[in-house]
Parts: C-alpha cells; sequence; structure tokens
C-alpha cells in the first residue's frame, strides 16, 4: 500500500542525503514505526508519503499510484487517503473541538447531515465525547492530540502519519494515545508512526523501520527501540552469526533456525556447512516482492 523503492532525496544546497536509497513497502492495516536519531530522516519519509516532498532518486508508491504521476491538481484529491498529526496538535486555537473536527469535512464539501453524524462517531472513538463545545485552551495536551487525531481520521483514510504524537505529553497520556491509535489501526487504518518514545515503541511490539543518516538500518516485525545487542561467544552453528541477515539480532536469526528444525543441522551437512546458506527470511529481504510492480499494473490498492 506505500512502497519505497530506492528512494533518495538530497535537499537543496545539502550534500548530505536525508534519505539514502530507502526501500520498504507497508501492506494495508499495518502499524510501523519509524526510529532513529534526531535527523536521521523520519520526518522526510513521512513528508514524502504526504507528497510534500518528492525524492531526487527513486519512486513512491500509495495506493496503487506513482506518487510522481499525481499532477498539482490531484494532490488534494490523494491527501484525502491520508491523515496527519504532528508533536505539535497544530489545532485551530479558535474553534471548538466540534468545529476543528468538523472543519475538515466542510472542506470537502460533506453536507451538515454527514458532518452531525461524522463528528460525534469520530470524538466517541477518540474519547473526547462531552468536550465538544470546549476550544483548545481549555483541553490538556493529550485531549488536545485526540482532537488532532479525530481531525486526522474523520474522513476515514487509508492512511495515518504521526510525527512525534506523544512528543509533548507525559507518559501515561502518551500510552493513553498510544490506546487510540491503536484502536484508529484495528478499525483498518495503517498507521506510521514517527517517534523518539523509547517505552511506546518497546510495549508495542509492532514493525520497527530503523534509520540513521537517512538510511534504513533495520525493518524488523515486533520489535523494540533499541535490539538487544547479542555477546558473541563461541558459537553453536557458526553459520548463524556469519549470515544473520543486515538489521537482524544474532537472537532472532537463532531464534528463527529453532522455529525452521528441517533446516538445522543434524550432524554434517553440506547445504548448511555452506558460507553461501541462507536464512529463510534473508530470501525475503531481497525485494524480490517488488518484482511484479502490482500497484503500477493494476492501479489498485494494496
Ligand atoms: N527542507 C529541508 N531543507 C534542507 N534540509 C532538510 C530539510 N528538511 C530536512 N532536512 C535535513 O534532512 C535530514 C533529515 O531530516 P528529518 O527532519 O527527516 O529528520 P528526523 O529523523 O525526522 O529528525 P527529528 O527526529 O529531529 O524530527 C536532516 O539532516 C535535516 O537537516
Amino acid at each position: 500500500m506505500i512502497r519505497f523503492d530506492h528512494v533518495s532525496k538530497v535537499f537543496r544546497g545539502q550534500t548530505d542525503p536525508a534519505l539514502d536509497s530507502v526501500t520498504f513497502e507497508i501492506l494495508r492495516g499495518e502499524f510501523v514505526f519509524l526510529v532513529g536519531p534526531s535527523g536521521s530522516g523520519k520526518s522526510t519519509v513521512l513528508r514524502h508519503i504526504l507528497l510534500e516532498d518528492s525524492p531526487t532518486k527513486g519512486q513512491v508508491h500509495v495506493l496503487g499510484q506513482d506518487l510522481a504521476k499525481i499532477s498539482n491538481r490531484k494532490v488534494p484529491y490523494y491527501r484525502r487517503n491520508v491523515g496527519m498529526v504532528f508533536q505539535d496538535f497544530r489545532l485551530l486555537a479558535n474553534k471548538t473541538v466540534y468545529e476543528n473536527v468538523a472543519y475538515a469535512q466542510k472542506v470537502l464539501g460533506k453536507s451538515r447531515g454527514h458532518i452531525r453524524q461524522a463528528v460525534p462517531d469520530v470524538l466517541k472513538t477518540v474519547g473526547l465525547q462531552g468536550k465538544e463545545d470546549r476550544l483548545p485552551h481549555e483541553l490538556s495536551g493529550g485531549e488536545q492530540q485526540r482532537v488532532a487525531i479525530a481531525r486526522a481520521v474523520v474522513n476515514k483514510p487509508a492512511i495515518l502519519l504521526a510525527d512525534e504524537p506523544t512528543g509533548n505529553l507525559d507518559p501515561s497520556t502518551s500510552r493513553e494515545i498510544m490506546r487510540v491509535l491503536r484502536r484508529i489501526n484495528k478499525n483498518g487504518t495503517a498507521v506510521v508512526m514517527a517517534t523518539h518514545d523509547v517505552s511506546i515503541v518497546d510495549e508495542a511490539r509492532q514493525r520497527v523501520i530503523e534509520l540513521k543518516d537517512g538510511e534504513l538500518i533495520r525493518d524488523e516485525a515486533g520489535g523494540v527501540y533499541t535490539p538487544e545487542v547479542v555477546k558473541y561467544e563461541e558459537p553453536e552453528a557458526p553459520e548463524i552469526a556469519s549470515e544473520a541477515p543486515r538489521g537482524k539480532t544474532i537472537a532472532a536469526a537463532m531464534a528463527e533456525r529453532v522455529a525452521a528444525p528441517d533446516r538445522r543441522p543434524s550432524g554434517r551437512n553440506e547445504d548448511i556447512d555452506s558460507p553461501t546458506t541462507r536464512l529463510p527470511d534473508a530470501e525475503e529481504d531481497d525485494g524480490a516482492d517488488f518484482a511484479d510492480g502490482a500497484d503500477l499494473q493494476d492501479g489498485g490498492a494494496r
């Protein structure tokens, strides 16, 4: 549904790339954390998906469309599919909770009847029923972020992007916001969340994509913020240590080996001993999934 194919971005006046041949695919309904140090490229990834930046090299496909081929005229239509929330909420200060959310529907020309139904529904989803008439300054930070999330998802986008949505919140409020995001994700919206929040990532155990200096250095299902560093000791099966795919801990590779007993050595085995033997997952990581160009051909959402 979101596909980055060797995407590089060098901003004008810069020599170092903000993104350096980044390749990944996110499927419908996934929840994905983007992690990495400040300046590693997380927001740049999100801005590419939102069509606020375009690649210097490579392609971005979202919902079956090559974003480079979307004309300026069609950008607002495209963006209806992509909600966005930020660390600093970005609410309209002189509008109530209800009006902030309803505004997102009004600009799309939705009828008053539709708005009267949709806004209370989404405010209930984010746990803000009863606060419709408050102004942003009459809300806590967590409540303001809930309004921002309600506004981002009221039009039921396929994708919700969140750029450090818990960055201004205390740990327990951050957890509440995570519960809201998970609820929205369970309703079918894919969520891509850039974050520095170690405990949120470690508790959620979702897919983690890690960037460093613009390069994707880890893409791990059920990951943590910082993978456990495994102390190297004399390995029982030396090929595991030497073949662990990039971004995967040795412990993870060992666990996979245990889960695939048919590939474990039962005495001397030519295949296992061969330096070219690959773990099953390593074969999936080579980009073969992208080879058929299905998005391009069928023009439909994946
Ligand atoms: N408009 C721009 N012009 C020039 N350089 C930019 C621009 N936007 C981002 N950059 C640079 O691109 C790199 C990646 O920035 P980005 O904002 O994506 O990082 P980040 O991982 O989101 O950081 P943070 O965690 O601090 O938000 C940084 O070196 C940044 O200075």
